[in-house]
């Protein structure tokens, strides 16, 4: 056995076979020393071995009771050769498996010699001791309520028992009301206690969780979230989602799946994906923060409905979507925005937000030059407000996805090319439009199809934005034929029988929780906020080429 600077090689036994076992500074590899004999007469690639990079081991541990259970099943050639190899470590590492799922998987490797073994354990834990961005700590909070009601369950069963693998300690909050998580994490939660917090939820849990913390933090440090241009604080504990709500799309665009242990084992391995955070205004008054979509008009009035059938669980999205969709209302109002830079790209341009994106990194790589040249754009031209653009409409939907908002709805997503933390979000106006029309750009998000390739939608890729509904009387729906001389009130709907929505504003969707105010300002934070992700990765074949 070699041990030099970390780099330790040994012949051990793995499933009865004979394998060379090196672990380098970076990596663990093992390969089978007959097969590697055969090599050199023409075996395929992948029979040469196998590589685990350090930093996605879970955990090293004796295997103790592994030969014993062995011997259980295969009681007298097994006998023969764990009496022979007595000691054992078994290694838990990351092994990914179709569609961006990752599971943990063992290998256990077998030697003759107890020093040999203890060795192995030691000096993979040194390395992994020495990977410090991996949490020790976590705050988890559990809605008990969300999606179909699993969250406990989904916890208990999946997700414990790999952070108990792994060695992470954890607090763990079951929620009994809704705002108990936001409001612990505002007041009570000691955050120095802690390397992150896990959301075990949907969207709206993962809202709460949110604002607890970038409201602590902007407390902490005295700044006023009231002030539309304040900058905020970026927040230094990382957010881990456990999916199990109804959507989980801030989950689905970061990781690709909607998978608990996925996203666990995202958590274990210290990952770190920034992500932009749109904070909303009106009036100049904090209203709240998002960070997938803000969406005024159908997807408004598809979740105000929603709420209504909550006890369907996720299903209550489709009815109160096909409700929404017969009911074909708009909505007329300005919307104000001002542009991104052209560096960032556009939002129909094809390239998509992945895993060490480019566009993101150059984002934050460039924030400080950045920062000088957009102060100086934004300021006032004399006349007024310089970059500006100023669009007056009817619109069936206002969306503003600050990611690409995919979920398993839509795998695409809302905009499938917009980028988690590059200090933009994508406004997606859809103007009124025939019910037809409205369907094929609906179809549009869930097949390969452009779904801004129509006359009635433009999208725009912007910094900020402010909407601002278009105020008239409000004349009850019953006494409109009175009225002839106001024949375009909104909501406007030829199927108006079939709806009784009676006010002529729709409400913005804050990732899955209503605003109360029609009127907005939004403003998008560069990267405010880290996960325990790291984008969608590119898709790997079995050979692990890209
Ligand atoms: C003809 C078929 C048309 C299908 C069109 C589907 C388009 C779906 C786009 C969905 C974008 C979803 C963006 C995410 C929103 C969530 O934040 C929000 C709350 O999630 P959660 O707390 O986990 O429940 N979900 C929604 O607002 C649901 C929108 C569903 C629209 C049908
Ligand atoms: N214990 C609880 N009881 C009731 N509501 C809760 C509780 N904990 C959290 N909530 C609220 O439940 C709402 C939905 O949560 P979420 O986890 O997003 O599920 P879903 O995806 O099904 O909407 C959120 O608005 C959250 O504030
Ligand atoms: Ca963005």
């Amino acid at each position: 056995m070699e041990n030099q600077t970390q780099i330790i090689c040994s012949e051990l036994f793995q499933k009865h076979r004979k394998v060379e076992v090196a672990l380098y500074p970076a990596l663990l590899t093992w390969k089978e020393i007959e097969k590697s004999r055969k090599r050199s007469s023409g075996a395929s690639e992948a029979e040469q071995g196998h590589d685990i990079k350090v930093c996605e081991i879970v955990a090293i541990h004796k295997a103790e009771d592994e030969a014993e259970t062995q011997t259980r099943k295969h009681p007298k050639r097994i006998k023969q050769h764990s009496q022979q190899y007595p000691y054992a470590f078994t290694v838990a590492y990351v092994r990914r498996t179709q569609q961006h799922l990752w599971r943990c998987s063992d290998v256990t490797f077998h030697c003759a010699d107890q020093q040999i073994c203890d060795q192995w354990i030691q000096v993979t834990n040194e390395q992994l001791s020495l990977l410090t961005n991996r949490p020790k700590n976590l705050l988890v909070y559990i809605n008990p309520y969300g999606g179909k009601r699993r969250g406990k369950h989904i916890y208990e069963q999946k997700v414990a028992p790999v952070f108990r693998r792994a060695g992470i300690f954890t607090d763990v909050i079951v929620t009994e009301r809704a705002n108990h998580a936001r409001d612990h994490l505002k007041t009570e939660a000691n955050l120095d206690d802690y390397d992150g917090v896990v959301c075990v939820g949907g969207d709206g849990m993962f809202s709460e969780i949110l604002h607890g913390l970038v409201t602590r933090i902007q407390a902490d440090h005295n700044v006023d979230q009231n002030q539309p241009d304040a900058e905020l604080v970026p927040c230094p504990l990382r957010i881990g989602i456990i999916p199990a709500g109804s959507t989980d799309c801030i989950c689905f665009a970061t990781v690709g799946t909607n998978d608990p242990v996925t996203s666990a084992l995202h958590i274990i391995v210290g990952d770190s994906q920034p992500m932009d955070v749109c904070s909303v205004h009106h009036n100049d008054v904090f209203l709240k923060y998002s960070v997938s979509l803000l969406g005024y008009g159908f997807y408004g009035d598809v979740l105000t409905d929603s709420e209504r059938n909550r006890w369907l669980g996720p299903a209550r999205y489709d009815l109160s979507g096909f409700k929404t969709f017969l009911c074909h209302n708009h909505y007329e109002g300005t919307v104000s925005f001002l542009p991104a830079e052209d560096n960032v790209g556009h939002p129909r341009d094809k390239l998509q937000c992945r895993s060490g994106c480019r566009i993101c990194q150059h984002k934050h790589s460039s924030k400080d030059e950045h920062n000088e040249v957009s102060e100086e754009k934004e300021k006032p031209a004399e006349d007024g407000e310089g970059d500006w653009s100023v669009i007056h409409g009817k619109f069936i939907a206002i969306n503003s996805a600050s990611m690409s908002c995919a979920c398993p709805r839509s795998p695409k997503g809302l905009s499938p090319s917009a980028h988690l933390a590059d200090g933009t979000t994508d406004l997606i106006l859809v103007r009124k439009c025939s019910r037809l029309d409205f369907f094929k750009h609906l179809l549009r998000h869930t097949n390969n199809d452009d779904q801004f390739d129509h006359w009635f939608v433009d999208v725009h890729r912007v910094r900020k934005f402010r909407f601002q509904p278009w105020h008239h009387e409000l004349v009850p729906l019953e006494d409109q034929s009175e009225h002839p001389e106001k024949p375009d009130l909104s909501p406007t709907s030829s199927l108006q029988e079939t709806c009784d929505y009676s006010t002529a504003e729709s409400s913005w969707n804050c990732d899955g929780e209503i605003l109360h105010h029609a009127a907005i300002q939004v403003s998008v934070q560069c990267g405010l906020i880290r996960l325990f992700a790291r984008g969608i990765e590119e898709q790997q074949d079995a050979e692990g080429a890209v």
